[in-house]
């Protein structure tokens, strides 16, 4: 028998998650039926999106929400060989069996050079966040300005290097000194930290005077508010995601985007990553390319110890991580 650590959720959140919020528990696992697989958690991911979605999907008690690379221990189903390694999405949880049903082998050409936790992060859910956002919903083109908020991120920070290799001037915030030296580092144009900046409007115009053809939202609230004004014409908003809006208790009020929309003619767009769940082969291999060619670099905020997790959602959340935040078993 294996006992398997979980995570639950003992307490929805009320604003910024708190270490109480969370639960450590221990459950035997049985022995696998015909067709099952024993599987051990390796590195784990935590994403903005478990805050609104435990909100909305989880009701206490349940086992946090989340992905995982995981290695295949024991094996009832021919399909996934021993020693295998797969993303699964299966929650906070050390062990877990599966049908292998919601199993992705992470693909054959996986160079052993390369952290296999990339599956989660820059050849993964965010990687592909970043690839089709920019591809299918901003339709950015060479010589064009992009904008991209929460920069130095999972999601931004692929943004910003793939804007580059599509031939783009490339703007991106985030909220430190080193992340701002990491952007420039990995070839943003410019960059700039708008937690000190004395003006965010004055930001945007010296980093680009003559505005942003697109602007790939992360953030949403106030930032964006004064984002929009520095739209080009017929300029096109990826709204991804609102992180600055996930912990708030009461929703903030921000002032109205109508004009600048209709005046500049703007084409703003919501999207989810699962959209693209039938091209997810097509990104996956893209991305591994050019981080393979050196064309997109990556950085992990490794958190040692599954006992750790909520201290690394909690950190993710307050902006402690630079690049993706995954937790290493
Ligand atoms: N639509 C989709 O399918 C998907 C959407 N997303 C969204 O993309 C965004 C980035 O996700 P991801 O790259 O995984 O996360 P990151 O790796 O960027 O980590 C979150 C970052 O958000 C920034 N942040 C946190 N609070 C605030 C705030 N109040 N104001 C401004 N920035 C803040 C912090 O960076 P900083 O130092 O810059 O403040 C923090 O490091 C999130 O909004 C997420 O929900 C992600 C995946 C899929
Ligand atoms: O089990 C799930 O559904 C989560 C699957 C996560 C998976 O890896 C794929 C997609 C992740 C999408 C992330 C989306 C965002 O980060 C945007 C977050 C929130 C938008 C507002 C949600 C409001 C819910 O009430």
């Amino acid at each position: 028998m294996v006992t398997a650590k979980v995570w639950v959720l003992k307490k929805h959140f009320e604003g910024f998650p708190k270490p109480s919020d969370f639960d450590l528990k221990k459950i035997e696992l049985p022995s696998l039926k015909d067709g099952e697989l024993l599987l051990e958690s390796v590195f784990l991911s935590v994403d903005p999106y478990m805050r609104p979605y435990s909100q909305r999907d989880m009701k206490e008690g349940d086992i946090m929400i989340g992905t995982e690379v995981a290695r295949i221990v024991e094996s009832k189903n021919p399909a996934f060989a021993v020693g295998a390694f797969v993303v699964a999405n299966s929650g906070w949880r050390s062990h877990f069996i599966s049908d292998g049903k919601g199993l992705h082998l992470l693909p054959s050409s996986w160079p052993e050079s390369l952290p296999r936790s990339l599956a989660l992060g820059t050849v993964g859910m965010p990687g592909l966040t970043a690839y089709f956002g920019l591809f299918e919903v901003c339709k950015m083109k060479p010589g064009e300005t992009v904008l991209v908020n929460a920069a130095a991120g999972a999601v931004g920070s692929v943004v910003g290097q793939l804007a580059k290799i599509g031939g783009c001037k490339v703007v991106g915030c985030a909220g430190s000194d080193d992340k701002v030296a990491y952007l420039k580092k990995i070839g943003f144009d410019e960059a700039f930290n708008y937690k000190t900046v004395t003006s965010l409007d004055e930001a945007l115009r010296k980093a680009s005077p003559d505005g942003y053809d697109c602007f790939f939202d992360n953030v949403g609230g106030e930032f964006s508010s004064i984002a929009i004004n520095h739209m080009k014409k017929y300029g096109r908003i990826a709204v991804c995601g609102a992180i600055s809006q996930y912990n708030d208790s009461v929703p903030q009020k921000g002032p109205y985007v109508q004009i600048p929309m209709i005046f500049k003619e703007l084409h703003m767009e919501g999207f989810i990553v699962t959209r693209w769940n039938n091209r997810r082969e097509e990104g996956q291999k893209a991305l591994l390319k050019w981080v393979l060619e050196g064309k997109v670099k990556y950085h992990e905020q490794v958190t040692e110890g599954f006992e750790n997790m909520p201290a690394a959602f909690i950190g993710m959340l307050k902006g402690e991580n630079l690049g993706k935040a995954i937790v290493k078993v």
